[in-house]
C-alpha cells in the first residue's frame, strides 16, 4: 500500500497491513445499538466553551477538510461529560460519503447518516501537547454531530462557501472568528466509550462523545465536501468522494449514555 486512502487499494481493509492496531480492540468507529447502552447517573452535563478568535484556519489535508485552532492556551475547551480534567480545541473536520445514503462512521442501529463532523480535543492537564497525548488512553476527547441530509444548514455554509478556495490537497485559509458551537444540535445528550482515531494511525487515545440529536445538511452543501481533491496540484487530479471508516468489533466494550 502506497499510501492509506478510501480507494479499492488503499482503503479501510488495507490500513491493518501498515497499521496492525487497526485490529486492535478498542478501534473506531462503531455501530451504536442504543438497545445496549447503559445509562450511567455520574456523567455530567458536556460543557464546551470555545472562543471564535482561537479559530485560524481552513485546510484540505488530503483526507478531509479541517479547521484548525489556536490550542497554544486554554481558550477554547470541551469540560463536563465523562471527562475529567480540561481538554483543549485542536481542530473541527468531517468524513463524508460518495452519495447521501452513507457517510457517517458511527452508525446507529445499523443506521448511517450522511455525514459525520468531528470536534477534537486534547487533553492539556495532563499532556503539554497534541502529539503526546494522541499517545496516551485518555488523551483526546473527540466529539461526534451526525449530519442528517434535509434542510441546507447556514451554519455549515460558513465553511462549504469555503471549500473553492482550498480544493487542492495541502492548500490552506485564512479562517477565523468561528466559533464551533455554531454547528451543535438544540441537546447535548450523548453517548461516551473509548474508542481511537479513525483514520491511521488509528491510536488508541480517544474519549468518544456521540451527540445523539444530528444537525442538518442539504445535498448542495454535500457535493461541495466530494468537490475537494485528494490529490496535489503535480498529481491527477482526484475527487475525494468519501472519507469513512465502517464500523469496527466492539470488542465488550459499554457504550454509557447521560
Ligand atoms: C476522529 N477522526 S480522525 O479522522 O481519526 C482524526 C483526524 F482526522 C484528525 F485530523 C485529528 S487531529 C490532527 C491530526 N493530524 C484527529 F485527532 C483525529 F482523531
Ligand atoms: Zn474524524
Amino acid at each position: 500500500m502506497l499510501h492509506w486512502g478510501y480507494d479499492e487499494h488503499n482503503g479501510p481493509a488495507h490500513w491493518k497491513e501498515v497499521f496492525p492496531v487497526a485490529n486492535g480492540d478498542r478501534q473506531s468507529p462503531i455501530d451504536i445499538k442504543t438497545e445496549e447502552t447503559k445509562y450511567d447517573p455520574s456523567l455530567r452535563p458536556l460543557n464546551p466553551s470555545y472562543d471564535p478568535a482561537s479559530a485560524k484556519i481552513i485546510l484540505n489535508n488530503g483526507h478531509s477538510t479541517s479547521v484548525e485552532f489556536d490550542d497554544t492556551v486554554n481558550k477554547s475547551v470541551l469540560t463536563g461529560g465523562p471527562l475529567s480534567g480540561t481538554y483543549r480545541l485542536r481542530q473541527i473536520h468531517f468524513h463524508w460519503g460518495s452519495n447521501d445514503e452513507a457517510g457517517s462512521e458511527h452508525t446507529v442501529d445499523g443506521m448511517k447518516y450522511a455525514a459525520e463532523l468531528h470536534v477534537v480535543h486534547w487533553n492539556a492537564e495532563k499532556y503539554s501537547s497534541f502529539v503526546e497525548a494522541a499517545s496516551q488512553s485518555d488523551g483526546l476527547a473527540v466529539m461526534a454531530v451526525f449530519l442528517k441530509i434535509g434542510e441546507c444548514n447556514p451554519q455549515l455554509n460558513k465553511i462549504t462557501d469555503r471549500l473553492d478556495t482550498i480544493r487542492i490537497k495541502g492548500k490552506k485559509a485564512l479562517f477565523t472568528n468561528f466559533d464551533p458551537s455554531c454547528l451543535l444540535p438544540k441537546s447535548l445528550d450523548y453517548w461516551t466509550y473509548f474508542g481511537s482515531l479513525t483514520v491511521p494511525p488509528l491510536l488508541e487515545s480517544v474519549i468518544w462523545i456521540v451527540l445523539r440529536e444530528p444537525i442538518s445538511v442539504c445535498s448542495e452543501q454535500l457535493a461541495k465536501f466530494r468537490s475537494l481533491l485528494s490529490t496535489a496540484e503535480d498529481e491527477v487530479a482526484c475527487c475525494l468522494l468519501r472519507n469513512f471508516r465502517p464500523p469496527q468489533p466492539l470488542r465488550g466494550r459499554e457504550v454509557r449514555r447521560n
